[in-house]
């Protein structure tokens, strides 16, 4: 009987509080998959499973609640349909995009115990983030890459959020690079796919503007403006489907394109010259091994291939979109890069290997799913202080754990699971003190901005000189030399459910300042008018500094001072910013408690 064998290892009573609990598994893929199977064999009482996506061909080697028969179903509902029969848990499946607030407001999460992310990218787990720490609900990250995952428990007000840390966000290039002046094969795949397949084949792509650019070099700037409105020529033959065309389509990219860089001499004073690729005769050979690297007659024959297929497509299709999986897109692609590549006289590489680095794919491995969503499971247990004859768990006392080869810590450890870390005091996320305003819809409508902005100045003591901003959208709605929208009503600026508002303290020669505020908007209060949270938001030192390395010094001072009044000190967009870490600390209304001292996590 499933659960069973968790309550001999549980206890009686720790048992019935898992049985108790109603957790959130955000994500059923790779990991979702997996997580979900250990929930249940755990036994918790509920679990509610989101995902926004339905099933691929590609999923099935390592997400095994999928089955061929699934393709094109919901991952969420399909997964619950496929454990249901073996699972005590009561399960429910949610189609939906976790950001969306209107499925899934904030008191939606509330209802949790905890909330585990299997995510695959950054926003949702930020926002996921984001939601609990307005909740103060733990939350266990975890996420893979190859060889490599983590998992990552996270007990808002004590422990690291997921913020607290810089993530690596994925590389881009200067435009002059991809444009005139590839140095690396990469460059020439990034221009293939995200310049010049959308120039040829979705029309209503990209422009570009000169900020962009990343060059001052006038004539250069007008070389690339001129070339992208040369190319709508081209999207005409595509659009025509007018094959014959593709030679035409060839001389320009690959010949007239180079010639017309060619003349601005001072690119190539530092730089080794491209070469035309005159004289091309297109001919009917393909080479049908995608593992090696054709040669540059077999590229250009498998270039103008692609294009017809595409051209043909176009006809029917009217747009088409890259995708590494759709073979004419990714031919195109390939051959469009390895002949840049060959004009700049960089190495060139096989169809396969270009689709790697064109659909940015790490293999997903199946074991490493499996190894981080046990840990996840297991570490669940230990965040909810449901392990038999342990004594309860500080969070400081909880641990992370990475592979060795993601953190690059040691060589011959394959798992490494130190214990988590406090808050980072500068994190933009977590160092901010937080509330709920709730506010009833008709109240959406009548409440003026000026009002909401009175009230907030009454209850957490701001001065007359603050700004206000609309977190969700980065909308400046109000400072001291912006009034415009303070008569206009919330509705009427687009205030609604899920916008986070946040506000601070802009006084410049004051010596102690207000901390910043941010405030989710939710609907709820009395029938009338809008609620506001209970929080303290306490001043802190506005210190002023001459130059960098003062300022270094000072924030060291500051932080020193820290450890030793209880007092956090945190740097906010270059202003130190105090806090009592207890201020901010509103114990979740349902369960878990936590102990406000302690942050030991207690089920009912
Ligand atoms: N905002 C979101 N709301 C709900 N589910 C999301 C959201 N963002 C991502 N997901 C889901 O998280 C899961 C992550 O799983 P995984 O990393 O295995 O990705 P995948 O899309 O299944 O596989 P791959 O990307 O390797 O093809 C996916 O099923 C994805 O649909
Ligand atoms: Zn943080």
């Amino acid at each position: 009987m499933i659960g069973s064998n968790t309550e001999k290892l549980l206890g009686t009573e720790n048992h019935r509080k898992l049985r108790d609990s109603r957790v959130l598994l955000v994500g059923a893929g790779g990991i979702g998959c997996e997580l979900l199977k250990n929930l249940v064999l755990m036994g918790f009482g509920e679990i509610h499973v989101v995902d926004l996506d339905t099933i691929d061909l590609s999923n099935l080697n390592r997400q095994f609640l999928f089955r061929q028969r699934d393709i094109k179903q919901s991952k969420a509902t399909t997964a619950v349909k496929a454990i249901e029969h073996v699972s005590n848990s009561k399960l429910v499946a949610h189609q939906a995009n976790i950001m969306d607030v209107d499925n899934f407001p904030l008191r939606w999460f509330d209802q949790f115990a905890i909330i585990f992310n299997a995510l695959d990218n950054l926003e949702a787990r930020r926002y996921v983030n984001q939601m609990t720490q307005f909740l103060h609900k733990p939350l266990l990250e975890s996420g893979t890459a190859g060889f490599d995952g983590y998992i990552q428990p996270i007990i808002p007000g004590f422990t690291e959020c997921f913020d607290c840390t810089t993530k690596e966000t994925p590389k881009t290039f200067p435009v002059c690079t991809i444009r005139s002046t590839p140095s690396q094969l990469i460059h020439c795949i990034v221009w293939a796919k995200n310049f010049l397949f959308p120039q040829l084949f979705a029309p209503s792509g990209s422009t570009t503007t000169e900020e962009d650019l990343g060059t001052n070099n006038a004539e250069e700037i007008k070389r690339i403006q001129q070339e992208t409105n040369e190319f709508h020529e081209l999207q005409e033959y595509a659009k025509a489907g007018d094959e014959t065309k593709i030679s035409d389509i060839i001389e320009k990219i690959f010949v007239h394109d180079i010639e017309k860089l060619l003349k601005i001499e001072e690119l190539w004073k530092i730089r080794e010259k491209p070469t035309p690729f005159y004289n091309v005769v297109v001919g009917e050979s393909l080479n049908p091994n995608l593992n090696v690297v054709w040669s540059i007659q077999e590229e250009a024959n498998a270039f103008a291939h692609a294009t017809r297929k595409l051209m043909r497509r176009m006809v029917v299709e009217k747009q088409i979109e890259f995708d590494k999986d759709d073979t004419d897109t990714m031919e195109f692609v390939s051959t469009a890069a390895n002949i840049r590549a060959h004009v700049f006289n960089l190495p060139r590489k096989s169809l396969f290997d270009i689709k790697q680095i064109a659909g940015n794919i790490i293999p997903a491995i199946a074991t490493t799913n499996a190894v981080i969503a046990g840990l996840s499971a297991l570490a669940s247990l230990r965040v909810l202080n449901l392990i038999k004859s342990k004594s309860e768990i500080k969070p400081l006392e909880l641990n992370m754990a990475f592979t060795a080869k993601a953190s690059n810590i040691s060589s011959n450890r394959y798992l490494s699971n130190p214990q988590l870390a406090p808050p980072n005091p500068r994190c933009p996320v977590c160092s901010i003190i937080r509330g709920v305003v709730h506010i009833p819809s008709s109240a959406l409508k009548t409440t003026k901005l000026s009002d909401l902005i009175e009230s907030m100045r009454d209850k957490f003591l701001y001065p007359g000189d603050i700004s206000l901003l609309d977190k969700s959208t980065q909308r400046l709605l109000a400072d001291y030399d912006f009034e415009d929208l303070l008569e206009k009503t919330l509705a009427e600026i687009n205030i609604k459910y899920g916008t986070i508002l946040s506000i601070s303290d802009e006084r410049c020669d004051e010596e102690e300042l207000r901390s910043t505020l941010d405030l989710y908007i939710d609907n709820g209060g009395d029938s009338s008018n809008f609620e506001l949270p209970d929080v303290e938001v306490p001043l802190y030192k506005a210190l002023k500094a001459e130059n960098d390395e003062e300022e270094e010094e000072v924030e060291e001072n500051v932080v020193q001072q820290a450890s030793t009044t209880g007092e956090i000190i945190v740097d906010q967009e270059e202003k130190s910013k105090k806090r009592q870490l207890d201020d901010a600390w509103e114990p979740a209304t349902k369960m878990p408690k936590i102990d406000d001292d302690s942050g030991v996590i207690l089920l009912d």
